[in-house]
């Protein structure tokens, strides 16, 4: 057991579960995609059934597999709400996605109230349905008598963590870490507390919460797996966990995670830097009641523009197949995707944008239209890259990736050429994961603090930049001229 960690990954399609050990190299790893619930248009649900049932069958899987673990971390889809029955456990709705739309014009309302500017320097978030606030209120009114079993202090909130943690202490504890808590709309980054004014603002009654707990320490224990108890040690939302598993400690320091969506968080120290370009500002993490913070920009669409090529469109049968696609046609051909299939995250924040394909001719393939959807991956992140400059927050030297669309070898190429940035892409992508077990692993003596994470080995590819400046802004304007169309 000594040395060795299990991560439990609670991502957005599917839930994984890694063994490391002390190396941070991977023992076991065990992965299950899961259902999403799309009840209307906008709309974006998850069973939380399903979530905890494929939680406990991979971590199962993989302790079979690994032996003996000395802690697990918890690891997790960000801003995505279950309210659930104290005295059950059982939720009394359906989990509301973190790309769930509904809550757009409530948002609208608040903001044309004048609210944003308080919201926003209290908790570094925007007004936009994407954040749990405002999903929480919406269950409390859809669902008959949950406002009041609320207020008597009968039901709970979490993010995924919580519920995960809540679950696998059998209903013992109801606890979250600053980073999972800083999304939810409620929380006062600088005071690193609940904030009252917001919940009143939300209509969220304060005993649905949980406690806030630093990102590594000790959580509880579980009691659910073969070998006797097991401390859970450490919690982060994924995008942070990433960052720490891509060890960007220091400020400057910067990662972009290429999943469903595409989160890009850069180091700002014990720096809240508050951003003029509409870019958010979230705990990084929290150690021995210490935060430090990130700048982050986040894309909605990114991984998920693939599948939809796949699942939508039927174009492909494998996201894989886009690499060689793309590297197949000699250019875009002028093609262009804007996916903002749910709305435009940062820097834009519109939620009622939607997405378009621009410079069809007939002479367009479908390696067009699959490189443009790579493509669009890019230029976004070029987008979060200037905003990040231009708040001050600087360029980071080399902009460390992963996720699962970092596979694709010619997206990293292209990301490099159009950021004029180096990328470097780890030998070893599970980071989010890993992220999850050095915070758990640091509280039960598998590594020696920061400085002790910091001495793993990392192996990574670097990608850099090898394209004419004027090919560069070629393709930023063509990107441009796509874009000022959705926002019209
Ligand atoms: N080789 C690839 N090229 C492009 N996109 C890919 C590739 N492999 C996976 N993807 C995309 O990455 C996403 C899955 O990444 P993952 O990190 O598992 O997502 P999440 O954690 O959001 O569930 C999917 O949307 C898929 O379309
Ligand atoms: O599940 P992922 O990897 O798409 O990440 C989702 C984010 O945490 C949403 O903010």
């Amino acid at each position: 057991m000594a040395g060795r960690v299990l991560a439990i990954d609670q991502g957005t399609t599917s839930t994984r579960c890694i063994v490391f050990d002390a190396g941070a190299r991977v023992l076991a790893t065990a992965q299950r995609e899961f259902r999403q619930h799309y009840p209307h248009h906008g709309w974006v649900e998850h069973d939380p059934a399903d979530i905890w049932c494929d939680t406990l069958a991979t971590a199962r899987a993989v302790l079979a597999e690994a032996g003996p673990v000395a802690a697990i971390g918890i690891t997790n889809q960000r801003e995505t709400v279950v309210v659930w029955d104290r005295n059950t456990g059982e939720p009394i709705h359906r989990a509301i996605v973190w790309q769930d739309r509904r809550t757009a014009t409530v948002c609208q309302t608040l903001r044309d109230a004048g609210h944003e500017p308080l919201v926003s320097a209290r908790t570094g978030l925007l007004l936009d349905p994407y954040f749990s606030a405002t999903k929480i209120g919406w269950i409390l009114d859809a669902v008959p008598g949950a406002r009041r079993r609320a207020e008597r202090g009968d039901l709970a909130f979490g993010t995924i963590d919580a519920f995960l943690l809540w679950h696998l202490t059998g209903g013992r504890v109801h606890a979250t870490d600053a980073t999972n808590a800083s999304r939810t709309l409620l929380f006062d980054i600088h005071r690193q507390c609940w904030d009252a004014e917001l919940c009143a603002l939300f209509g969220v009654p304060e005993p649905l919460l949980p406690e806030v707990r630093d990102s590594s320490g000790q959580f509880g224990e579980t009691s659910l797996f073969d070998g006797g108890a097991i401390p859970i040690a450490g919690i982060a939302g994924d995008q942070q966990a990433a960052l720490f598993g891509q060890t960007c400690f220091e400020p400057g320091a910067a990662k972009a995670t290429y999943g469903t969506g595409c989160f890009m968080l850069m180091n700002t120290g014990r720096a809240a830097v508050t951003s003029n370009n509409r870019l958010l500002t979230t705990t990084a993490y929290r150690l021995d009641g210490e935060a430090s913070y990130a700048v982050e920009g986040s894309i909605f669409v990114a991984g998920a523009g693939v599948k939809w090529l796949r699942d939508g469109l039927g174009l492909i049968t494998h996201a894989s197949q886009t690499d060689d696609m793309a590297t197949r046609v000699a250019d875009n051909g002028g093609v262009y995707m804007v996916p903002a299939f749910v709305g435009l995250g940062a820097p834009h924040w519109r939620p009622e944008a939607r997405g378009l394909i621009s410079g069809l001719t007939l002479g367009t393939t479908a390696a067009h239209v699959a490189r443009a959807a790579l493509e669009a991956v890019a230029y976004q992140t070029r987008d979060l890259a200037e905003a990040m400059a231009a708040d001050g927050a600087g360029r980071p030297e080399a902009l460390r990736i992963d996720g699962g669309m970092s596979a694709n070898s010619w997206l990293c190429q292209f990301l490099a050429d159009i950021l004029e940035t180096p990328v470097e892409r780890p030998a070893m992508p599970e980071t989010t994961a890993l992220g999850a077990a050095f915070l758990a692993g640091m509280a039960t003596g598998v590594w020696d603090g920061i400085a002790g994470v910091a001495a793993v080995d990392r192996r990574v590819e670097q990608f850099t930049p090898d394209i004419a400046g004027a090919e560069r802004a070629a393709l930023i304007a063509g990107w441009r001229g796509a874009l000022a169309r959705t926002l019209i």
